[in-house]
């Protein structure tokens, strides 16, 4: 029998690639970081199976791809994916949960750090040569806040949120709040995390760490009048994605002070716009969507998301199927 194409948009690591070869006619995108949209829409005549990154997969995409069966995602996140869309077509969506879990989380705690103890602000302040006796500056100038024993509100407590409460409450001694769809008991027993209505983590929070995943329910979620809610002396931080918050009322609250700082590694849109006034505040600690980038972790996604592409499209149950398509696999 004849193995089923697959495209990768992506260059994947060559043991990932000879793993999917087995059982796989794999073709791959050899360029730099990913194909146009025409470059992609182009190579899917007789792919049964994509393996990607991104880039919705909605009625376009499945219009161009008459025999596609499985799309593999190399993320945890999937708001590319239009569910319904392949759900009519029977297409089968998995992701990669819990290897990345960890990873995310060393970077949140990251951006918690550098925003409130000023690390990249201060780190260009002693690399421009501002860092001398007779400037003018005293003690006070370089005081940022403390995160040990501060109060912090996850929004959004998932795998991720439950790995970031575990560094926050037994390495940092901090007080726990947090809001989620349900409760965790879990969570409350393991790290004394309190659960409350949105309005009281807002309120209460010296960091709120958005982690909540992007669906049409969860679109613009913190807005201008969650903003208000928080403290003059709170910092914000999203590690989920930027559509999850509206960015124009995040800008006003840095810019009239209703918030102190935050640290984000995701924008509303991706790469962020160089004329971004979040780009010039030296109160906002920057990343470039890269909460997974760690060479192992990014491996690890890899070969999950090649197991998941294998077992859907040699029949068997992958093991990381997008739970509103596990209808698809029943
Ligand atoms: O943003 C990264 C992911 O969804 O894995």
């Amino acid at each position: 029998m004849s193995k089923p194409k697959i495209y990768i948009t992506k260059r994947i690591p060559s043991e990932v690639l000879q793993y999917l070869e087995q059982y796989c006619d794999c073709r791959m995108w050899d360029g730099q970081g990913t194909p146009s949209r025409q470059g992609l829409l182009d190579e899917l005549g007789s792919v049964e199976g994509l393996l990607t990154t991104g880039g919705p997969v909605n009625q376009e995409l499945l219009d161009h791809a008459p025999k596609l069966r499985a799309v593999s995602s190399i993320s945890v996140g999937y708001n590319h994916f239009d569910l319904e869309a392949m759900r009519a077509r029977g297409v089968v969506g998995t992701h990669t949960p819990y290897v990345l879990d960890d990873t995310v989380a060393d970077l949140v705690l990251g951006l918690m750090l550098s925003s409130a103890r000023r690390i990249t602000e201060l780190d260009a302040f002693v690399k421009e040569g501002n860092w001398r006796k007779g400037a003018g500056l005293s003690e006070e100038d370089f005081f940022g806040m403390d995160v040990h024993h501060a109060k912090l509100g996850i929004i959004g407590m998932g795998r991720i949120g439950e790995a970031i409460a575990r560094r926050a409450v037994h390495g940092f001694g901090m007080e726990l709040l947090y809001y989620n769809r349900s409760r965790r008991p879990e969570a409350e027993e393991k790290y004394g995390a309190q659960y409350c209505g949105l309005e009281t983590v807002l309120r209460e929070s010296d960091f709120v760490v958005l982690m909540t995943p992007l669906s049409p329910k969860t679109e613009r979620y913190i807005r201008k009048e969650h903003f208000a809610m928080m403290k003059p002396t709170a910092f914000f931080i999203n590690a989920s994605r930027g559509q999850t918050v509206d960015e124009a009322a995040l800008i006003e609250a840095l810019q009239t002070g209703q918030i102190r700082g935050a640290g984000l590694d995701v924008f509303e849109v991706e790469p962020v716009q160089p004329d971004n006034p979040l780009l010039r505040m030296p109160n906002v600690v920057t990343m470039p969507h890269i909460g997974s980038a760690t060479a192992k972790t990014r491996f690890d996604m890899a070969m999950l998301a090649a197991q998941n592409l294998v077992a859907a499209l040699t029949g068997g149950r992958p093991p990381h199927v997008v739970k509103e398509l596990q209808s698809l696999v029943e």
